[in-house]
């Protein structure tokens, strides 16, 4: 199994966010996309989920252009953004609308979130990590072979955001897995591979890198930005 993303680029009307972006990624892998507020981390996974439109280039899985069958599009679970949720449906309403084949996996990812009352509850009275839960089961329930999550880790508790990432390591051996995050120490931990997004393309960072030394480099790629970082009040 493979994911094979080719010179990507996308454009918003004038706005070129980014281009040449290529990547080849096999089943067992966990990618994840870096980069400060706005560099296209979210339109990049979009494009990939296939909820965007790419300008130019291709995305293969396997040997086939990713969603030119019937099956390529059962084969990818998005972790949408919390403004999906509807806000008068508690979770386990939400939980309802997923296939019956789903059920055993969804039961499992509530017991391991210990989500039995949090799912009692309507969407309009959740908190943003109680938000995150839910999204997370619902993603985690579709067991497919590639699974997309934009920001993940955010709003999660300590315990919370170990849970996420364990159940990441675990659900990759069968997937591949993308991910973006603000959050490096976690993402170091888990990440197969790291890559900083910049407006001309993607930038691996080293391989086996531990989170300080991600830091170290994260943040010799914008000192530009904390150059300009003072406040004279
Ligand atoms: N639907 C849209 N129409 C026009 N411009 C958009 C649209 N969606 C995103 N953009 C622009 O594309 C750029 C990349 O946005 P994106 O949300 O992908 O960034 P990001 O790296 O995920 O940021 P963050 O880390 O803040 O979440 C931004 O300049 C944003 O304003």
């Amino acid at each position: 199994m493979v994911v094979i993303l080719k010179n990507i680029g996308k454009t918003f009307k004038k706005h070129r966010v980014f281009e040449n972006v290529s990547l080849e990624i096999r089943k067992n892998s966990l990618i994840t996309f870096v980069g400060p507020n706005g560099v296209g981390k979210t339109t990049l996974l979009k494009v990939i989920a296939g909820i965007l439109h790419k300008d130019e280039g291709n995305i293969f899985f396997d040997t086939k252009e990713i969603f030119s069958t019937k099956e390529s599009f059962h084969s990818l679970a998005f972790f949408v953004s919390e403004s999906t949720l509807m806000e008068n449906l508690t979770g386990r309403e939400h939980l309802l609308l997923l296939p019956k084949e789903q059920k055993e996996r969804t039961e499992k990812l509530i017991e391991y979130f210990v989500a039995h009352d949090l799912l009692k509850k309507k969407v309009k009275s959740y908190s943003l990590g109680m938000k995150q839960i839910l999204l997370i089961i619902l993603t985690c329930s579709f067991d497919v072979p590639i699974l997309i999550f934009d920001e993940i880790l955010n709003g999660l508790d300590p315990i919370n955001r170990r849970k996420a990432m364990n159940l990441l390591l675990k659900l990759k051996k069968e997937k591949i897995i993308f991910l973006s995050s603000h959050q490096l120490m976690e993402v170091s931990e888990v990440s197969d591979e790291i890559y900083f997004l910049h407006d001309e393309g993607l930038e691996k960072l080293e391989e086996e890198i531990d989170s300080m030394s991600l830091e170290s480099l994260y943040l010799e790629k914008i000192t530009e930005g904390l150059d300009e970082a003072e406040i004279d009040f």
